[in-house]
């Protein structure tokens, strides 16, 4: 590496916490939403049609502009395609990642777009601001934040355990699709535990797969209280 590549990197290393924030701010805004339900795959839209579409109504007249910067930015990750017009105003569209990150495509769930929030939720940012001083003097950085261990926080914390159980309920669909295509290995189980299985999403998924298998999903009175049953499931 030479010394000014070296020196770009170390820059968009020190700058790398703004990627994620941003792709949080376009989930929560749904901008991606926008762009991969425009009427054919390849089309692409204006900043100013993305916000005039937002679910959210923006009364800020800067707001094409900024969601035109988040873009730019988010489209230097392949998160959305980026065309450049001759007069310079640019056209977004969706790239193969966008359809993994909308909060609602076809199927609603196969979307790893809440675990972007989880990961990118105030609770984690005032986690990570932690590591310092756990490395220093001990103890997990969650625990040294708020008292507690992850799973208790999750209990004693309604708006975080939603949080965190929407993360779980999304992308494991979309894993565990492409998982049940290659693997056999379920079809002479009979009874299948699932420790740790959250809202029973994946045990529900192999199940209906493999509708000869009695599910039971384990999980903390916290999480099994918000699960629904499930269908053929005792
Ligand atoms: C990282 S999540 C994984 C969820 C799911 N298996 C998946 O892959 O999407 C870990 C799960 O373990 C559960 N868990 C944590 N401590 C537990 C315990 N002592 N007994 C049972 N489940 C527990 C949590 O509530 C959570 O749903």
């Amino acid at each position: 590496m030479d010394e000014e590549a070296a020196c770009a990197r170390a820059l968009q290393i020190c700058c790398s916490s703004i990627f994620p924030f941003t792709i949080k701010t376009a989930i929560e805004l749904r901008l991606l939403d926008v762009i991969a339900e425009a009427e054919s795959p390849a089309a692409a839209l204006y900043p100013a049609q993305i916000v005039a579409q937002l679910p959210a109504a923006a009364d800020n007249p800067e707001a094409a502009d900024m969601v035109d910067r988040l873009l730019r930015l988010l489209a230097s990750y392949g998160v959305v395609t980026c065309t450049t017009e001759a007069a310079g105003s640019r056209k977004y569209s969706a790239a193969p990642v966008t359809k993994y990150l909308v909060k609602n495509g076809d199927d609603g769930a196969s979307s790893m777009a809440n675990l972007a929030l989880l990961h990118q939720d105030r609770v984690a940012v005032a986690t990570w601001d932690q590591m310092k001083d756990s490395v220093l003097h001990g103890g997990l950085p969650l625990q040294n934040a708020f008292g507690m261990l992850m799973f208790e926080q999750l209990g004693s914390d309604a708006r975080l355990n939603k949080v965190f159980n929407d993360a779980m309920g999304g992308y494991f669909v979309v894993l565990m699709k492409q998982l049940l295509q290659v693997y056999q290995g379920f079809d002479d189980v009979n009874v299948l535990v699932d420790v740790g299985g959250n809202a029973g999403g994946t045990l529900r998924m192999i199940t209906s797969e493999r509708p000869h298998i009695r599910g039971i999903n384990f999980d903390v009175p916290h999480v099994i209280s918000q699960a629904p049953p499930i269908p053929g499931q005792a």
